[in-house]
């Protein structure tokens, strides 16, 4: 399967979600034009509005889902939706929906490693659930921001088969060296591609890289974004990873009897 892969990574205006509604159907609209698969950030809905999560995040989820069904199918484009604050009774989870360009909803993932720097623990539940959904048959995870720091989550899911790994983040611009070495680490070590979406400008407490980036099952950059608003995009062809897997079997080496 060849896909064309691109991450629409832009500024999220903070606690506006209707502006950031208009500003990624603008996108996906352009972007839907040239690729197979769309890719957002986290929280791109409301950014770390934290403080007033709790009332600008959806119920159950009913409109980012009913939203994403219609612009799935209207653009004919599978959308790895980012992540959206999802009110679920007493909790707010850091949500990640999956469509694919039928309109249908494939995954929810909820993040399960919530980022204490940023007070996330404070204002989110964390999910317990994994990431892991197919699309044109091709099997997948998508993972939210810090959980790249977690290779053991990671591995979790390409031990399932997952060929493609999507992350949706909100990464600080200070620590963009770790974003970088983390999710080229993750590919080799995975021998999977990676299609990792970050956004772009600030908030009151942080800058945020940019620096979207495809990587290929080498490890290889694909496509790399700088700091500005831009679609980030690259051709992939998934069997690849199933070569890289034949060429150095890592996952028939490993030693589960050792650890
Ligand atoms: O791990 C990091 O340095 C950044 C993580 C983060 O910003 C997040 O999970 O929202």
């Amino acid at each position: 399967m060849k896909w064309t892969v691109s991450c629409l990574q832009f500024d999220i205006s903070y606690g506006n979600p209707s502006e950031n509604i208009k500003k990624a159907e603008s996108f996906i609209e352009r972007e839907s034009r040239h690729a197979d698969v769309l890719v957002l950030p986290e929280l791109w809905t409301t950014g770390y509005d934290l403080t007033r999560l709790d009332k600008l995040a959806d119920e159950n989820g009913e409109a980012s889902k009913q939203w994403l069904r219609q612009t799935a199918k209207t653009y004919n484009v599978h959308l790895v939706a980012g992540s959206v604050a999802v009110k679920e009774g007493d909790n707010v989870y850091n949500t990640m929906y999956i469509a694919d360009n039928s309109g249908q909803i494939k995954k929810q993932y909820q993040k399960a490693h919530l980022f204490q720097l940023m007070d996330e623990h404070l204002y989110l539940s964390a999910g317990s659930s994994d990431g892991f959904f197919e699309l044109d048959g091709v099997k997948c995870a998508g993972l939210i921001c810090y959980d790249i720091r977690f290779p053991e989550w990671v591995r979790k899911h390409t031990a399932q088969g997952a060929n493609v790994l999507f992350i949706s983040a909100e990464w600080p611009l200070p620590r963009l060296d770790h974003w970088k070495s983390l999710l080229v680490a993750r590919a080799i070590e995975n021998q999977c591609f990676v299609a990792a979406c970050n956004c772009t400008g600030s908030n009151p407490d942080n800058e945020f890289a940019g620096h979207s980036l495809i990587i290929d099952p080498w490890g290889r950059i694909l496509a790399e974004g700088g700091q500005t608003e831009g679609a980030v995009r690259a051709e992939i062809d998934v069997s690849e990873s199933t070569a890289v897997r034949s060429t150095i079997p890592v996952f028939h080496d490993l030693r589960s009897d050792l650890y």
